[in-house]
């Protein structure tokens, strides 16, 4: 059976720590074949194993910053000296695979994707409170006490905008994982 969904792109976006990945990651596996996830551009090295266009598209620095100035990316940072982005193109070419596009990025990254001719859904995952989102980031145990204390930070400001209206089209509290994953799922399936 094909489901149909509300849109061919989703945003989902929320605080760090609020459960996108663990959410998205459910979502692909029960729909193996539906959805896909952009790939991102990098200036850093290939690794041995990683495949241009798969892994990354792997860019030169100047090429990159040129398409970065010029609009192209909806997101783009610098890490230890390598640049890494989403591109719109990549967004579109999820789409023109067939395929159903989730971008999992931040605030900014949203209000960037706002002025694209994307037009996709906007999905808030956010936290039971501030407190079990702090207790979850810790209990993760991928980030150091300084990580933790500028995501909690920096989730104040991404709770303040999912609380504006009309910022997003849906909101998915993330208290019990099972209630969070069938509302994702309603606010992507057309009934
Ligand atoms: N409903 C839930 N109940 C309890 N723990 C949860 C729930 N959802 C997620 N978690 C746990 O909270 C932690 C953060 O979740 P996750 O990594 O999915 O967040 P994220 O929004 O993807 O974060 P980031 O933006 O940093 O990638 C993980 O350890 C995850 O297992």
């Amino acid at each position: 059976m094909t489901m149909q969904t509300a849109a061919k792109i989703f945003v989902i976006s929320g605080p760090s720590g609020s459960g996108k990945s663990t959410l998205l990651k459910r979502l692909f596996n029960e729909y193996p074949d539906t959805f896909g996830f952009s790939v991102s551009h990098t200036t850093r090295k290939p690794r041995p194993g990683e495949v241009n266009g798969k892994d990354y598209h792997f860019v030169e620095k100047e090429r990159m910053q040129q398409e970065v100035s010029a609009g192209k990316f909806i997101e783009s940072a610098t890490f230890s000296g390598n640049m890494y982005g989403t591109s719109i193109k990549s967004v579109e070419d999820v789409v023109d695979s067939g395929k159903i596009c989730m971008l999992d990025i931040d605030m900014q990254g949203v209000k960037s994707v706002k002025a694209t001719q994307l037009n996709p859904r906007y999905i808030f995952v956010r936290p039971p409170s501030i407190e079990i989102l702090e207790q979850r980031l810790r209990g993760r145990g991928t980030e150091t006490e300084e990580a933790v204390t500028a995501r909690l930070e920096a989730s104040k400001r991404e709770l303040e905008y999912g609380d504006t209206q009309g910022a997003y089209d849906r909101i998915v509290v993330n208290d019990d994982l099972e209630k969070a994953y069938n509302s994702l799922k309603d606010a992507i399936f057309v009934a």
